[in-house]
């Protein structure tokens, strides 16, 4: 599904009124009959509502909901914001008809907010027509007021138009004051700011409403990003061949596992299991392998050169070039803890073909010296929680989650990598460009464990030959939908290892 920005969403807007001729007034009567079955639906007998209309589009939609909610038998009381000589044609329309019809209408300035007051505590529903794409800069009065005023007073619930007023489509960020919705519905499809906060945390419950712009001419206009599904991916998960073996379903080795963080390795080297993966070689450092040895059954053990205390050593295997060639992927970092000298262990691993997907303490090996992805051929996916991203780029958690989209694309294009920026919705960037934002975040996913389980998942699709971006797509989705399946009674209480039970019902949900 496509994702929007505010320029793209008025660019498609623009080609379907001008060129393929849907009239504008079309477009804004459909999306105000969306808007109004959904408000219906909810609450289908005949209520009371506010409808709060801003000066543009937005404003025409609230016109448009007052209408038809008045026809549908509601007591309706519609607050202007903005004045009539700058209204578009479509919305100087739809005004003109709601005054032949007498709705009852006020323009609302900052000394009739206490006549606004008791209408807002009385409603079922207030409608926040007031602003939307083509929001721009810090609100101006009396946008601030009264938003603080239908925050403050609203008993019912708020639906919000396409975005919650006083959020920016593209960023999320909110400069003054916003909207708290319990439903906004979004017109054609989802915008950036319902999952990048804070605005996300405005939007409620998310609804997609089509207006009735094709299908054809959506998708030949395009979005630079899309929602992450199985859409997207889905044909590389074929069937498992009853002609296949082991070998077949490719080769996993996963470096990690030092002294006191052996669930780390073990819980990736099952979850890729779970995915499907043929075989798994788990490489700890060589003291460790009587501890985990008998606490998994299924995985090749390797043990790797290590230092006094347990760690990964100076060096690599002797015989890791023989030995590399049986891998299809690696997986470095869960449980990897520090390494002695650690940007040479780390140079030579990545020096080969491999594809490689990098976590935790493989992420802050690589941050020592970024540059060593340049010289990679392979594909390789990075998988940072926002405080691994900030200690790449060497910034702060605060400026990584300002500009998410941002950071991922940049880096995924300097370096040549796909990254996945974790998150309650994670950002996937590849490096021609593209981007993908995990639409639904499983709050059980916050726990220890979890990343362990995502680059497993994501190890075992890139040892069975996925590319890059396939992998990280349909591995953060399976992680998602395991850790929601997870959840039987609290999401409080689900483990990692609970998540990696259910990769298998994940994996039966693709359609
Ligand atoms: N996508 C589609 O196909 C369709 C989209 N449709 C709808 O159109 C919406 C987009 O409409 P839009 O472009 O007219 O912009 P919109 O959000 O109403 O804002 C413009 C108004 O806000 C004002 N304003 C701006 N910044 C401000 C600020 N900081 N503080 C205060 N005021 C500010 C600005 O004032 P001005 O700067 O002009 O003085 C102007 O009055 C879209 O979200 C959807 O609901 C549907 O009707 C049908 C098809
Ligand atoms: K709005």
């Amino acid at each position: 599904m496509h994702l929007y920005t505010a320029q793209e969403m008025r660019d498609l807007d623009q080609y379907t009124i001008q060129e393929v001729g849907i009239p504008g007034v079309v477009l804004m009567e459909n999306a105000g009959r969306m808007v109004t079955e959904e408000i219906l639906r909810r609450h289908p007998h005949p209520g009371r509502a506010v409808i709060l209309t801003g000066g543009g589009n937005n404003g025409g939609d609230g016109f448009v909901i007052a209408r038809l909610l008045w026809g549908a038998g509601w007591d309706v009381s519609v607050w202007i914001t903005g004045t009539q000589e700058k209204m578009s044609a479509e919305t100087a329309t739809n005004y003109h008809v709601c005054r032949r019809l007498q709705l009852p209408m006020e323009h609302f300035t900052s000394d009739k907010g206490d006549s606004l007051s008791p209408l807002l505590q009385q409603a079922d529903v207030v409608v926040d027509a007031l602003l939307g794409t083509g929001v721009k800069g810090p609100l101006r009065p009396p946008y601030g007021a009264l938003i603080e005023r239908v925050n403050r007073d609203t008993k019912g619930w708020v639906l919000a138009v396409d975005t919650p007023s006083g959020v920016e489509t593209d960023n999320g960020s909110i400069e003054t004051i916003a909207i708290r919705a319990d439903v906004t519905v979004s017109l054609v499809g989802p915008k950036w700011c319902h999952y990048l906060r804070p605005g996300a945390e405005y939007v409620g419950e998310l609804v997609i409403a089509d207006i009735g712009i094709p299908k054809e001419v959506a998708r030949k206009m395009g979005t630079s990003a899309r929602l992450n599904g199985p859409e997207e991916w889905k044909e590389f998960f074929l069937p498992r061949s009853r002609w296949s073996h082991k070998g077949t379903h490719g080769h996993l080795l996963v470096l990690g596992g030092s002294k006191g963080m052996l669930g780390a390795v073990k819980m990736s080297g099952v979850a890729a299991y779970r995915t499907g993966v043929g075989l798994v070689t788990l490489g700890v450092p060589e003291s460790q392998l009587t501890t985990l040895g008998p606490s998994i059954t299924e995985a090749l053990l390797w043990g790797w050169p290590e230092d006094e205390l347990g760690q990964f050593g100076n060096d690599i295997p002797v015989d890791w070039r023989e030995r590399s060639n049986r891998f299809k992927a690696m997986a470095i970092g869960p449980g990897l803890g520090k390494v002695s000298n650690g940007q040479e262990w780390i140079r030579q691993l990545l020096q080969g073909d491999h594809p490689i997907v990098l976590d935790a303490d493989g992420l802050n090996l690589l941050a020592l010296d970024p540059s060593l992805l340049k010289e990679r051929s392979a594909p390789t996916i990075l998988t940072p929680h926002p405080g691994e991203m900030a200690r790449l780029l060497n910034t702060s958690v605060q400026e990584v989650e300002r500009f998410r989209p941002e950071v991922a694309k940049e880096w995924a294009h300097t370096y040549g990598v796909t990254v996945v920026l974790k998150g309650s919705h994670t950002v996937i960037a590849t490096p021609d460009g593209r981007q993908w934002v995990q639409p639904k975040a499983s709050p059980a996913l916050a726990k220890a464990g979890s990343g362990d389980v995502l680059t497993g998942i994501i190890g075992a699709l890139l040892a069975r030959g996925w590319t890059s971006a396939t992998a990280a797509l349909a591995g953060v989705w399976l992680h998602n939908s395991a850790g929601e399946l997870a959840v039987t009674s609290s999401s409080h209480s689900v483990l990692a290892t609970d998540v990696i039970q259910c990769i298998g019902d994940a994996i039966q949900l693709i359609d």
